[in-house]
């Protein structure tokens, strides 16, 4: 069943993997001439135990030897090139779903921040370190297993039959090996997943972490993460260390008994001393990639849940499908029986909203918390997928427009802004690849922002953290508002845009409204403080995710002071509400 899920991302998966088909091929034909030139090592020791020190040639073991350290010499030249280009296979498959990955990491982050989007580039990269690993080296190596079985069988049939009952051992010892430790490597990542996660959290907020005092509480809490980890790390390592243990010392087990066996051959008069060494060797070539690949099964393992949570990840968050180019829209919106379910929720957070704004238009949308308020802005701004309803912008579904593109037509200022690690002008520019100097500055000075940047250290180009780093909630807040209108938007959705403010910012937010206005665009503010709406001509409240009032801001409020009114004096009635 999940398989079947699956299928779409595996699908994409095997394609990426599939482009790189002339290389294998490549990898397959090198491994077959490495594999080829294993054989010089027993080839020689037979021809020096059976033929030079029979006839005691000097000039024969010297030219042996020579031909050797070539033969030598041209294994371990194509045995490095294999291993680049498998690097390179590897990387070229990293990069092809680099993008994909990420795009699907921070879809799926917007809405459903889980486990499958915090490890999505971690699988990819587990993916690519097996591919690059010489695990997948063994890979091809292993189908020459059994012809150096076959190999060891032309020798003596006595000695194929140990050699053969050894790799049937080995094999077994693998499957056992991947079916006991699947759980408890699992289990250990998940841990260590975990404690990571726990970390990086407690560095974020590390000064609300030192202000309430919570130090000690939290190490607790970090360090239970962190021994579980470690308890579950310890626990795979020693499994997978006892099974390398065991395989290493059976190999050796078996050489010793090829060669005791070869010697009693000898003895017997039926082996030459030449092949009872040979034939060792070869057994030895014969079970190394089976060996190898027991001794870094963890990686085999992790790229395994990998690729399985790739796969999922990419069956789950699909690509988005090209989309014809619109014109810049006007600052029409139109808003029809909008349904919102928060990801993950049952119940919905907007109920059958509607509302319309025209170009010109700033509207408050106001309401106690918990309302929906801030859903409506994640709806608006593309990041929640209506469950019902429609939101048109100038006509156009926001679908129509493609994530990217409804970023350009309209601003988001969220309601806690962080910025990104780099300058003041890159996070104004939205990381931008080419920013444009003459927009980042018209923007910061929209937003009333210029003078406070200029008054910085090293003005457009001070550097900031994610968390703020040296700038005020305030100086965030503008800096954030300045983003929202970097490249001219047509509305902007301004998500309690005054929280942070002082009344300089909140002047500073209202004359960006009004010029908003005057330009022909629209606003839409999310709000709690009347300070907020003081420019807005429309007014929506929002109680419970329902539309409880939508008209000119003066009507609306008119009509719930009557309506205050007439609760006071039912109220007040014998009777009446209490
Ligand atoms: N990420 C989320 N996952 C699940 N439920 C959510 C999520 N965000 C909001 N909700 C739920 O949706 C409802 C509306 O929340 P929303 O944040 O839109 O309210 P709001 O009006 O903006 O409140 P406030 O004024 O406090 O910001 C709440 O019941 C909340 O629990």
């Amino acid at each position: 069943m999940a398989r079947q899920n699956n299928e779409k991302g595996l699908e994409e998966l095997r394609a990426a993997r599939r482009e790189s088909r002339p290389y294998y091929w490549f990898v397959a034909i090198f491994s077959f001439f490495v594999n080829m030139l294993m054989l010089t090592g027993p080839l020689y020791m037979l021809q020096v135990y059976d033929r030079v020190l029979g006839s005691r040639s000097v000039a024969t073991l010297i030219a042996l030897s020579v031909l050797v350290v070539f033969l030598y010499g041209m294994m371990g030249l194509l045995d490095y090139v294999r291993g680049r280009v498998m690097g390179r296979v590897a990387a070229r498959f990293q990069n092809r779903l680099d993008t994909r990955v990420f795009d699907a990491v921070v879809r799926r982050s917007a809405v459903q921040p889980d486990q499958l989007a915090a490890t999505g580039l971690k699988d990819l990269e587990s993916v690519q370190r097996l591919m690059a690993s010489p695990v997948l080296m063994a890979i091809f190596d292993i189908p020459w297993t059994p012809v150096f079985l076959i190999g060891i069988s032309i020798f003596h049939p006595w000695l194929g039959i140990l050699a053969m009952s050894g790799g049937a051992i080995l094999i077994v010892i693998t499957i056992v090996n991947q079916w006991v430790t699947r759980n408890p490597t699992q289990k250990s990542n998940v841990a260590t997943f975990q404690a990571e996660q726990i970390s990086d959290q407690l560095r974020q907020e590390s000064e609300m972490v030192q202000a309430l005092g919570m130090r000690r509480a939290a190490f607790l809490r970090w360090h239970e993460a962190r021994a579980k980890s470690l308890s579950g790390q310890i626990g795979s390592a020693d499994l997978a260390g006892s099974f390398t243990t065991l395989t290493r010392t059976l190999r050796l087990l078996l050489q010793s008994a090829m060669l005791g066996l070869g010697a009693y051959l000898v003895l017997q008069g039926e082996l030459t001393p030449g092949a009872m060494i040979a034939g060792s060797i070869l057994m030895g070539r014969a079970l190394a990639p089976i060996e190898l690949a027991i001794g870094q099964w963890t990686l085999v393992e992790r790229a395994r849940k990998g690729w399985t949570n790739l796969s999922q990840l990419l069956s789950e968050v699909r690509p988005e499908e090209p989309r014809t180019a619109l014109p810049r829209p006007r600052a029409k919106l139109d808003v029809q029986q909008l349904t919102v379910v928060p990801p993950g929720e049952q119940q919905a957070a907007l109920r059958i909203v509607s509302f319309n704004l025209e170009p010109g238009q700033a509207l408050g949308v106001i309401g106690p918390s918990g309302a929906g308020k801030s859903t409506l802005a994640r709806a608006l701004t593309g990041v929640w997928r209506p469950a019902g309803g429609k939101i048109r912008l100038d006509g156009a579904t926001l679908e129509q427009y493609g994530p990217d593109v409804i970023g350009e037509h309209i601003g988001y200022l969220p309601q806690r802004v962080s910025l990104f690690d780099g300058t003041i002008a890159e996070n104004i520019s939205r990381l931008s690849q080419a920013p444009d100097d003459q927009k980042i500055v018209e923007a910061a000075k929209k937003a009333d922002a210029h003078e406070m940047i200029l008054k910085l250290p090293e003005g457009y180009n001070t550097r900031v953290s994610g968390a703020g780093g040296r700038l005020s909630g305030g100086q965030m807040q503008r800096i954030g508002l300045a983003r929202a209108m970097y490249g001219d938007p047509v509305i902007l959705v301004l998500d309690e845009p005054n929280s942070n403010l002082d009344n300089e910012g909140s002047m500073a937010v209202n004359k960006a409204i009004r010029r908003m206005k005057e330009e022909g665009k629209a606003v839409l503010i999310m709000a709690h403080r009347p300070a907020a709406i003081a420019e807005c001509d429309m007014l929506l409240m929002l109680e419970n995710g329902s539309r409880s009032a939508f008209g000119p801001k003066d009507e609306v409020l008119q009509s719930r002071v009557k309506n205050h009114d007439q609760i006071r004096k039912t109220a007040a009635l014998p009777g009446g509400v209490r």
